[in-house]
């Protein structure tokens, strides 16, 4: 859409169409996704597929109340028990600094003590502020804390200094990320072209940043192959690898290969990686994605990295992107946390050192084992990788730069989500001794 230009007003049936599928919709929404545990965004995807008759313009209202509903359904329906209607609306005013056409309708049918406004940019301490104020006098009134967007066992397993600063960037939507597979300026002109701006960040060359929602297969026709959309704190894994040319390496919970992808573009296609991971669908698309790239030396192969006998080869270096609580990952998905516990983290963390010691074997004298989860949690972090050096007195850490910083680490390191705008993400490299 060309953003210097207002978009139509909609007409009255569809306004009224949005506010009741609001109704219809979102108590099953909320059972599935609080009580079945099932991502937001594929519960919408799903019902998206079987209502083929919904627009652009429905999907985007959907999207927003959904994704609003949940980012602040802590306090709107946990803490102030509001009916799903108001709850949306009240979610959307505080993300929005204008409410669009169908809120406004909503909000004329909803039974809220004064009247909303969007209060989008004005801060989290302020609105809360603001919405104790306005709901003091509702029967049963307790103040809204900050910690009520969370679990209540958050602060038992992050740095309690970190827990207020996270808490508030869970709160907005971060930037989209996009990797250049190309000169960075060609990116930003082509966007440039459709009203789009893209900023390159300024430690991280080739990582690109645009306000979230834009429509990249459209903004980048033609150039679908000189980008790949991953956020900045994942690239910031393939730079910690820094494989050398001609590097062979083993990603061993490869996904739709991400990082497989990028530290094949980080060898310049001169290189082989191995991408294994215990789903067959991912590996598909790994496959899939380094057609559509041009990269040719990705082999693919399922492999349980818990529990598969290790391989005899060993590589130059082993990346365990391992399966993680996605603590780090609660600004793009505001639901996970409504389905979060602490017993969960700590089985990740079990996991993920059962991974690496399973997987260090493959790692040659003198080459490097990389871990990187997406949270923010010390049981996944560093205590993974205190236990790891305790039980393994032929690893060491190996200090690498912060890509986002461009400072030296001491081998770990945690991308918070407020330093780079985009994911939590823990990294540590070790190096096997050479014996
Ligand atoms: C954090 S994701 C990986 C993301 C991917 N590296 C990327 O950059 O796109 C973790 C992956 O671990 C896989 N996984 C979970 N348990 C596993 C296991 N026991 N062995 C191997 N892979 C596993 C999941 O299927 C998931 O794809």
């Amino acid at each position: 859409m060309d953003n210097n230009t207002q978009p139509k007003p909609l007409p009255e049936k569809v306004v009224r169409r949005h506010a009741e599928m609001i109704g219809e919709i979102l108590p099953d929404f909320t059972k599935l996704v609080v009580e079945e545990g099932r991502p937001a965004d594929a519960v919408l995807n799903a019902y998206l597929r079987t209502h083929r008759e919904l627009g652009s313009r429905d999907r985007r209202f959907l999207s927003q109340a959904i994704f609003s509903y949940f980012r602040w359904y802590g306090w709107t329906v946990s803490k102030l028990q509001l009916d799903a209607p108001e709850a949306v609306l009240v979610g959307v005013a505080l993300d929005l600094a204008e409410l669009p056409q169908s809120f406004e309708f909503l909000a004329g049918r909803c039974q809220l003590p004064f009247t909303i406004e969007a209060m989008g940019g004005k801060g989290i301490e302020e609105n809360r502020c603001i919405l104790n104020e306005r709901f003091k006098e509702r029967q049963g009134f307790e103040p809204l804390e900050l910690t009520d967007l969370v679990l209540p066992d958050f602060a038992s397993v992050v740095d309690p200094e970190k827990v207020v600063p996270c808490i508030n960037e869970f709160q907005a939507r971060p930037p989209t990320w996009i990797r250049s597979r190309t000169e960075p300026e060609t990116l930003i002109s082509a966007l440039a072209e459709q009203q789009i701006e893209g900023r390159i960040h300024d430690q991280v060359p080739t990582a690109i940043s645009l306000e979230g929602g834009q429509s990249l297969g459209n903004a980048l026709s033609g150039k679908t192959n000189q980008f790949v959309v991953q956020d900045i704190a994942s690239q910031c894994v393939g730079l910690a690898c820094a494989p050398q040319k001609g590097g062979d390496w083993w990603d061993c919970c490869a996904g739709a290969g991400g990082k497989a992808l990028h530290l094949m573009d980080l060898m310049e296609q001169d290189g082989k990686v191995l991408a294994t991971d215990v789903r067959i669908p991912p590996l598909k698309e790994l496959k899939k994605r380094a057609r559509r790239y041009g990269i040719k030396n990705i082999r693919t192969q399922t492999f349980n990295a818990v529990n598969d006998e290790p391989f005899t080869k060993t590589f130059d270096g082993v990346l365990a992107d391992a399966p993680c609580s996605g603590w780090g990952t609660w600004s793009r998905n505001p639901d996970a946390r409504w389905r979060a516990s602490k017993r969960d983290v700590m089985q990740c963390a079990s996991r993920q050192l059962k991974i690496l010691n399973n997987v260090k074997w493959c790692v040659k004298p003198g080459g490097l084992l990389v871990y990187a989860v997406c949270t923010i949690t010390r049981p996944e972090t560093e205590e993974v990788v205190m236990n790891f050096l305790d039980q393994h007195s032929n690893f060491k850490l190996a200090p690498f730069t912060n890509p986002i910083t461009g400072k030296q680490t001491n081998g770990q390191m945690q991308v918070w989500p407020w330093e780079a705008g985009g994911d939590g993400m823990f990294i540590a490299r070790f190096v096997r001794d050479v014996e």
